[in-house]
């Protein structure tokens, strides 16, 4: 679809494309105005984005409140699964096409949604949805469920991502730079995104939603919303700004403005890399075959001291002295304990594994100052795309989405990154039977040889950082345990075959 003027509501008779900055007392054309009654604080205080939503005061968020309370919890990346959801509150509602199917049988609604659960901060999701008098049977996976009420009277609202049509008009929007209500689109300059391509949702389970384009591009839709970059569209489009060929390079993002301070990346269209496997993939393939995968574990050290290198030189770095690494050292004990109260198992090791934190607090009595930059921040070899022309890439900039976006935009020592591919040396080693006798020697061996590739690029041998490492090994290991305790509770002996080692003395 090339013609952009289908994304247009014809009530308006207006290119979205085309429209002015977003005014609050002159709500954009295809926006609908009304008071938002917004509470939540999931974009702070709310009183910047009051007057900002759309459909508002319309009904919608009694219609969809229902179908959503069912849906919500069942969905993968949906962070409050365990605790009620009390309400919701509407941050922003666009309707990307009348909801009435009046252009094309399908409507499509933008919607940002504070989800109040009892005893934490509210979250903001994104949800992009679609709306159809009947839906057609292959869309039946996407039902989210049958609306009685408001404007959504009658209708079928659905994941909108699943529709081909909804999918494709999505690729619209990104091509053309522009803003429709508080959405503001952006395409990075002199690259140029064809139209036509054909859309699939990729089917992979996710922390967020990507629909993969014509084999061509990527776009990623972040279902955690924060205001502020998020580094996932931050760190590649700096690093591809390098030159580097080490990241999926981004072509198009949107933001949500006008929320709360910073503009909030929404979502991101990123070269997609045909043909790719990721590391854990053939790092598992080759355990199961005995082959040797050093030589890829090097190339990837490699990969990894280029990323870091060119991420230093783009982005501000910093310093750690004596009280950050103090507060490391507290913060990763305080995450120990926190974890121990929470798996048992972990309780008999906590006080050895402490040595690790307290050796990392005694640094800081020196005179050691830990070089800071912008990091991945969750590196493993799942995060890492092996193709035959580019060799390794990096993918999933986020970092930990658990932890707060200001914290993941912090400097933080390189070393964070090389513990998180250590870690996952041992996870492949230990994949299919955490027990094996020749697991250690394989991780060891992989490991090593990582260390090799990184120090031979950057010049530095991680292995040398020996304190920094392994408190940062511990501290990723005992957020493992957590993980696998809550999400995949028979995995839980890899990452405690783990903690039993980082238990015993360190060699000196
Ligand atoms: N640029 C890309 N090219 C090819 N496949 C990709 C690309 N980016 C992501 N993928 C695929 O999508 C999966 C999920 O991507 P990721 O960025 O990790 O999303 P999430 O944050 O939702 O986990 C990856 O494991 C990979 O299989
Ligand atoms: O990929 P995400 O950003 O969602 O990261 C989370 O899930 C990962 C699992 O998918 C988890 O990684 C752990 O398991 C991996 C194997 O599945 C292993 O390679 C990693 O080393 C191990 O940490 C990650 O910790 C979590 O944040």
């Amino acid at each position: 679809m090339s013609d952009t003027s289908r994304l247009r509501p014809p009530v308006t008779g207006q290119d979205p494309c085309q429209e002015p900055a977003y005014d609050a007392d002159h709500p954009a054309p295809g926006t609908r105005p009304g008071a938002a009654g917004r509470t939540g604080t999931g974009f702070g205080d709310g009183t910047a984005v009051r007057a900002r939503t759309s459909l508002a005061g319309s009904g919608l968020l009694q219609a969809l409140t229902p179908l959503l309370r069912e849906w919500l919890p069942r969905q993968r990346w949906f962070a409050g699964k365990g605790r009620p959801i009390s309400g919701f509150d509407l941050v922003s509602a666009v309707e990307l096409l009348p909801l009435d199917g009046r252009v094309g049988g399908a409507g499509l609604l933008h919607l940002l949604l504070d989800v109040n659960q009892p005893g934490v901060p509210p979250d903001c999701y994104q949800l992009v949805l679609g709306t159809r008098p009947l839906l057609p049977p292959p869309l039946a996976p996407a039902l989210i469920g049958h609306a009685t009420g408001g404007p959504l009277a009658g209708l079928t609202v659905y994941e909108a991502l699943y529709d081909p049509r909804l999918a494709t008009l999505l690729l619209e929007r990104l091509r053309t730079p522009g803003r429709t209500g508080p959405l503001r689109f952006s395409a990075e300059s002199g690259i140029s995104i064809p139209a036509g391509l054909a859309p699939r949702l990729s089917g992979i389970e996710q922390s967020n939603s990507s629909v993969v384009y014509g084999d061509t591009f990527i776009l990623k839709l972040f279902r955690r919303v924060s205001p502020g970059a998020n580094p996932d569209l931050e760190l590649p489009l700096a690093l591809a700004r390098t030159g580097s060929t080490r990241v999926a390079a981004p072509v198009a993002w949107v933001e949500a403005l006008g929320l709360h301070g910073e503009p909030a990346t929404l979502g991101v269209l990123q070269r997609y890399l045909p043909g790719s496997v990721d590391g854990w993939q053939l790092a598992l393939a080759a355990v199961a075959a005995h082959d040797d995968f050093t030589g890829h574990a090097r190339s990837l050290g490699g990969a990894t001291a280029e990323v870091h290198a060119a991420l230093a030189r783009a982005l501000p770095g910093a310093t750690l002295r004596r009280q950050q690494i103090r507060l490391l050292a507290t913060a990763m004990a305080d995450r120990l304990d926190a974890a121990a109260a929470a798996v048992p198992a972990l309780g008999r090791y906590a006080e050895r594994l402490r040595g690790a934190f307290h050796d990392l607090a005694e640094l800081s009595r020196s005179a050691v100052e830990l070089p800071a930059q912008r990091i991945h921040g969750d590196l493993h070899l799942g995060q890492a795309l092996h193709t035959s022309a580019q060799g390794w890439v990096l993918i999933d900039f986020e970092g930990e989405p658990a932890r707060p976006l200001s914290e993941r935009r912090r400097p933080q020592s390189p070393v964070q990154d090389i513990a998180g591919m250590l870690r996952s040396f041992d996870y492949a080693a230990r994949h299919h039977d955490p027990a094996a006798p020749d697991a250690a020697a394989w991780a060891e061996r992989h490991r090593a040889a990582f260390c090799a590739g990184y120090a031979e690029r950057s010049g530095h041998d991680p292995r040398d950082a020996r304190v920094l490492l392994r408190a940062y090994e511990t501290d990723k290991a005992v957020y493992e345990v957590l993980y696998e305790a809550r999400h995949r509770p028979e995995w839980l002996p890899i990452p405690m075959a783990a903690i039993q080692r980082l238990s015993e003395p360190a060699p000196r």
